[in-house]
């Protein structure tokens, strides 16, 4: 949705920030993103976080949930160029150079992905990996930076002994805590989450979205979290952005976008979320 041009015209304004009064961390202004043959796969798609505040973006699969967070992250794939503008902590991401970029990323946002092992190097320990990040951002050695490591794997429910095994010696769910110990070592004012449990079994998303929530809050840290589960990411979040087909169709708090959906589409996440609850009630002994 523009901020010129609302495309569903009879919704009120979308609910403001939590935090009013400083300004936004995230300013998410007419983001568009194109391939290179000139269709356009995200149009004019708007939004803010303020520090400290949690937004759930969601959306159906193919809606352009990922493409938002790339280009928020600058890292849209070769072909596809983003326009309008994303400004992250007053820094400009669209069209900015990789020196700027790093400047940012890692330090002032950083991320996890469904697919953990995208951020983790298969050839090196977990404890190595996890050391980079805070060396960099703590500018700890030695018994200090191995101290950290146990600290960062503790505070993800992981035991001492993950420092020493390579990724494919843990499981899936114990992958995802070393990526989210990895995003958080770098103490990020921003995290964004992209479906950062739908690769997992159903026990372990609950526990991984448990702890990523308590992590996140306890460190009044913002939090983009992308999913196409309507109620676990409303579970987590203040507000709501509904993404449908490359545009935003609805936004506001999330607990009055799930009594109260005012989009079609909205209705139908809501429906669909419902209806699976009803289903696993059912099938509940
Ligand atoms: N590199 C690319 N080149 C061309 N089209 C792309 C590329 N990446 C994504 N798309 C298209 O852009 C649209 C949005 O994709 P995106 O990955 O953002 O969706 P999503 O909402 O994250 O879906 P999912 O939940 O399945 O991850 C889709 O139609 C997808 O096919």
């Amino acid at each position: 949705m523009s901020r010129e041009e609302p495309t569903v015209p009879e919704q009120p304004t979308p609910a403001e920030p939590v935090t009013r009064d400083v300004p936004p961390l995230l300013d998410v202004d007419g983001l568009s993103v194109r391939q290179a043959g000139g269709g356009e796969l995200l149009h004019g798609v708007s939004f803010t976080l303020a520090p400290g505040e949690r937004l759930g973006l969601i959306g159906e699969s193919g809606s352009g949930k990922s493409l938002t967070a790339l280009a928020v992250l600058g890292l849209l794939p070769a072909g596809l160029s983003a326009h309008g503008s994303v400004l992250l902590a007053g820094t400009q991401i669209v069209g900015a150079r990789d020196r700027r970029l790093d400047r940012v990323r890692g330090r002032t946002v950083s991320a996890v992905f469904q697919e953990p092992l995208t951020a983790l190097d298969p050839l090196m320990r977990i404890g190595r990996q996890l050391a980079g990040p805070i060396r960099r951002r703590r500018g700890l050695r030695g018994g200090a930076l191995r101290a950290a490591v146990s600290t960062a794997l503790d505070e993800v429910r992981l035991s001492a002994r993950v420092a020493g095994a390579y990724p494919h010696e843990i499981s899936g769910g114990q992958r995802q805590r070393a990526a989210l110990a990895m995003a958080l070592a770098c103490e990020p004012d921003l995290l964004i989450a992209d479906e950062p449990t739908t690769a997992l079994d159903v026990t372990v998303q609950a526990e991984v979205l448990a702890l990523l929530n308590g992590l996140v809050s306890g460190r009044s840290m913002a939090l983009l979290l992308i999913g196409h589960d309507l109620a676990v990411v409303a579970g987590v979040t203040d507000r709501l952005a509904v993404l449908e087909r490359g545009s935003l169709v609805e936004s506001g708090r999330a607990e009055d976008i799930v009594r109260a959906p005012r989009h079609p589409y909205t209705r139908a996440l809501v429906e669909s979320a419902e209806a699976f609850e009803a289903e696993f009630d059912r099938l509940a002994p």
